[in-house]
């Protein structure tokens, strides 16, 4: 528990969630999940512990991930997720309540930001602020986005991969596709069924991503064994599987990330996108450290890819930073602050 009256930031994320204190740096990772008894609606579990619950309960407990494809797709279980994570970072009995900034998916809509503007002061936040994605993810990447200059920044994440280009503290261009981490992980399952007649699981489709994933050629082929169940048979079989195979896998899903980087590019007002092509482009988020994906946007664009350093947690270190600008936000309307400056 912390010094009551610490600010806080909170990254609302698709895949974990992610609490940031003031003084103290990240204090609380854990998976987006919520177990409830279907019979009576009452919460069992959240986060890990609810996570540790998947696939091991009786028929009428359930684990609901509340944000899905960066949008909350189960409303009253986001808000009841917030309250238990602020109780458990900062206590019940709050004798001088946090400032509270959430970090929340782009695809989330003005309803249920307030949603979630509601949930965090009745869990006891003095105020609370939206920062949007890419804006956290760009202050978290260490980058000064109060100038008159551009920067471009990609993330990807579990649910969807956000490309913004900033200046002056607010978003010029930006878009938003369900295209990242998760639906990596499904190309790699088709593939297997398909070419191989295998059925593997999400585990194993990570696994292979993250060990031998491939966005663009590499030099030396690498492979990896797995286990899976073959399809004609039904009986477990291991097999090798090359990083050639994972970049025939993978191929559509990055190229589609490709392609909305430059469309975002291609509407760039032109003072920026020199800015851009100066500075290069950052990538944050887990999915950016997808073997060869910064090359291979490079390729498409023209223009340098760097990895922000700290990849998964820019977003939430961003959150925090912002708290340091809790002023500068505050100057502006109450509550449902979306930008920056
Ligand atoms: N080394 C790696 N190579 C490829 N992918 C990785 C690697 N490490 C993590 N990932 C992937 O990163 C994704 C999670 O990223 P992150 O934690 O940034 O998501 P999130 O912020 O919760 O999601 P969202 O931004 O969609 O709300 C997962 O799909 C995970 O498999």
């Amino acid at each position: 528990m912390f010094g009551i009256g610490s600010d806080i930031g909170i990254d609302l994320g698709t895949a974990s969630v992610l609490v940031f204190v003031k003084g103290k740096g990240i204090v609380l990772q854990e998976p987006s999940v919520v177990a409830i008894d279907n019979n009576t609606n009452r919460i069992l579990a959240v986060g890990e512990e609810a996570r540790r619950m998947l696939g091991r309960t009786p028929g009428n407990i359930v684990a609901i991930r509340p944000l899905r494809d960066g949008v909350i797709s189960n409303y009253e279980m986001t808000e009841r997720m917030i309250k238990y994570f602020i109780n458990k970072t900062v206590g019940k009995k709050l004798f001088f309540k946090p400032r509270i900034i959430v970090c929340v998916p782009s695809g989330v809509t003005e309803v249920e930001k307030r949603a979630v503007i509601d949930a965090t002061n009745e869990a006891g936040a003095r105020t609370t602020h939206i920062i949007e994605e890419p804006i956290a993810a760009a202050i978290g990447a260490g980058l000064d986005i109060s100038q008159p200059n551009g920067h471009m920044v990609v993330d990807i994440g579990g649910g969807t991969c956000d490309i913004a280009v900033i200046s002056l503290g607010g978003i010029v261009v930006s878009t938003s596709i369900k295209v990242a981490g998760d639906k990596f992980d499904e190309a790699i399952i088709r593939y297997m069924r398909k070419k191989h007649n295998i059925m593997i699981g999400e585990r194993t489709a990570e696994d292979l991503k993250i060990n031998i994933g491939t966005a663009s050629p590499r030099k030396d082929e690498i492979s990896m064994e797995v286990r899976g169940r073959n399809l004609i048979s039904g009986l477990p079989v291991n097999i090798q599987v090359s990083s050639k195979e994972m970049q025939d896998a993978l191929e559509e899903a990055v190229m589609a990330i490709a392609e909305a980087v430059h469309s975002v590019l291609e509407r760039t007002p032109p003072e920026l996108a020199a800015d851009i092509a100066d500075q290069g482009i950052i990538m944050t988020g887990g999915g950016a450290l997808l073997w060869g994906l910064d090359k291979l946007i490079s390729n498409r664009t023209g223009i340098p890819v760097y990895i922000a350093e700290d990849t998964v947690s820019c977003v939430a270190k961003g959150t925090g930073k912002a708290l340091d600008s809790l002023h500068i936000l505050e100057q502006g309307s109450q509550n449902t602050r979306s930008k920056y400056l």
